[in-house]
């Protein structure tokens, strides 16, 4: 890529960016669809249906479909029970992807302000972050429950430009969905993706981004020094 992004600060995604945790978020939802009388689905299609937040996954896992619904009841009790059984698997199974440490740490030493800015509630994420040593990386993080609307639209990503007092453009979005794709682009910051996490089945090629890149330690040499 011969593009250079002059980036002060960095927004980064957590499902499918820094961490693997389709496995834990699969056994949560199992578990939920156990106590539901349901059958269990294989983590590969629980893969697909994360990205929009928990909600989301409960809903399409009760329907094995990307944009089914359930009834309120239904959706409440499954949600409560989700959350429940998510609380014991987070961070049981997952893994840190290759080449994340490393583009943190590079990150950090250009001075750059990093924000972790995810669908995934804010407990949850913190803990996780925190559980796998990635929480001193991030001077915020900001979960899919903390703000009246999450990913894809740009309310967290403009949150985070405001505490930071950093203008978009001198922003970097990084992660693995048309979700933070779309956040990203409605803020006015540009964007990379990941190519190994889950974009709701589709190919990472396929996102409206400014690149693809391999791994977050690819990240640091396509910045440059930027003024506020
Ligand atoms: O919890 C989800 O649905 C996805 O979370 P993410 O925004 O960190 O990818
Ligand atoms: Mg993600």
């Amino acid at each position: 890529m011969n593009r250079r992004f002059p980036a002060l600060g960095a927004i980064i995604d957590l499902d499918g960016t820094l961490l693997d945790t389709a496995a834990d978020l699969a056994a949560g939802t199992n578990a939920m669809l156990a106590e539901l009388g349901r059958p269990p689905l294989p983590v590969e299609e629980v893969a697909r249906y994360v990205g929009k937040g928990g909600e989301v996954l409960v809903h399409r896992a009760l329907t094995r479909s990307l944009d089914g619904r359930i009834d309120a009841g239904l959706a409440a009790r499954a949600m409560e029970a989700f959350l429940r059984h998510y609380a014991r698997e987070n961070g049981a199974r997952c893994r840190i992807y290759p080449g994340v440490v490393e583009g943190l740490e590079a990150m950090r030493a250009r001075g750059l302000k990093l924000a972790c800015v995810t669908n995934k509630p804010q407990a949850f994420s913190e803990s996780l972050l925190a559980a796998k040593g990635l929480a001193p990386y991030f001077d915020m993080v900001v979960g899919g429950d903390r703000l009246p609307r999450r990913k894809p639209d740009p309310l967290p990503m403009l949150h985070v430009c405001e505490r930071f007092g950093i203008e978009p453009g001198r922003m970097i979005a990084i992660g693995d969905s048309d979700n933070d794709a779309a956040a990203a682009r409605a803020a006015g910051m540009p964007v990379l993706v990941v190519p190994y996490g889950y974009n709701e089945g589709r190919p990472a090629d396929a996102i409206d981004a400014d690149g693809v890149v391999a791994s977050l330690a690819e990240v640091p040499p396509l910045l440059e020094d930027a003024q506020p």
